[in-house]
């Protein structure tokens, strides 16, 4: 391991030097000391500032992991009362991976986005550094040679079988569930935020912030080490923090109440892809998948 290399490192320099005049020998052997302190003081430092920042304590999926179907249970919240009229039985939150295979979504979409921003694809908002830019407004009729029909039929193929794969995880029935707004592709990037939307890093309830929201999907479009550091999505539970490494094809969802709060870490390097889609019970609050007009 890396320690015992260390320490192999650390006796040929000082066998060499008995051998020299014993002051430079000193000298060189208080350098080492120094160098060796140092290294062992930035590691510590490092190491108390990565587990004071994250607190991470659990990884749930390791972005090597190739993970099909696991299930975490945590305990309900009250937040659903006023939802009792509907259908589904949301008292069981619990979280699930499932990994798709093969899903790109045209790196076109993200040439379109720069550092944090995002896209949504319904209402054709693209964020601009701090405005927000209608694509379809701006295109007009041109917006045939931005996207392909194609381009949707993925769109919507993917969220047909997120929520699929959700009504099943969560034994309710996918036509009691809508697409809700927003669903938004997201790119993040290491530099500073500009605006107090770009601040993604903040622990939030997904409820509380989208209103709407009963269901969560988020599915990675890159992958943790490889294309980005930082940004891994952390589950902030009582007592213990758990990480989501996201991995690109990776899907995670869970119910969007007070018992998921969480947070993205900032990202410290790379370019991160995602997207949010979301459903919700209240069929008043369902929008229906985007077209090309
Ligand atoms: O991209 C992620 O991992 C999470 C994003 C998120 O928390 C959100 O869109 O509400
Ligand atoms: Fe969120």
């Amino acid at each position: 391991g890396a320690c015992s290399e260390g320490r192999i490192y650390l006796c040929s320099v000082l066998s060499v030097r008995k051998s020299r005049a014993h002051q430079e020998s000193r000298r060189k052997w208080l350098k080492v000391a120094f160098l060796v302190s140092s290294a062992v003081l930035v590691s510590l430092l490092s190491w108390s500032y990565l587990v004071s920042e994250d607190g991470v304590a659990e990884v749930l999926a390791h972005y090597s992991e190739s993970l099909q179907d696991r299930f975490i249970e945590v305990p309900c919240s009250e937040d659903y009362d006023s939802h009792k009229r509907f259908e589904v039985l949301l008292c069981h939150s619990r979280l699930l991976f499932h990994a798709y295979q093969f899903v790109f979504f045209p790196p076109f979409y993200f040439c379109l986005l720069s550092q944090a921003s995002i896209l949504d694809l319904h209402s054709g908002a693209l964020s601009v550094g701090k405005h927000f830019v209608n694509l379809y407004r701006y295109f007009g009729d041109k917006i045939q040679e931005v996207f392909t029909e194609e381009d949707f039929q993925l769109y919507r193929d993917v969220r047909r079988r997120i929520q699929q794969t959700i009504a099943q995880a969560f034994g309710i029935s996918s036509s009691s569930m809508y697409l809700t707004k927003p669903t938004f592709f997201s790119r993040i990037n290491s530099t500073e935020a500009k605006t107090t939307h770009d601040e993604y890093w903040h622990p939030h309830i997904d409820k509380v912030t989208y209103g709407s929201f009963d269901y969560t999907s988020l599915l990675y479009l890159s992958d943790y080490t490889e294309d980005f550091g930082g940004g891994r999505f952390v589950f902030m539970d009582v007592g213990a923090n758990r990480t989501v490494e996201p991995r690109a094809g990776r899907v995670s969802f869970f119910t969007s109440g007070s018992e998921n709060l969480h947070r993205v870490e900032k990202v410290r390097w790379g370019t991160r892809y995602a997207i949010t889609i979301s459903f919700t019970c209240n069929p008043d609050h369902g929008i229906e998948d985007p077209v090309l007009t």
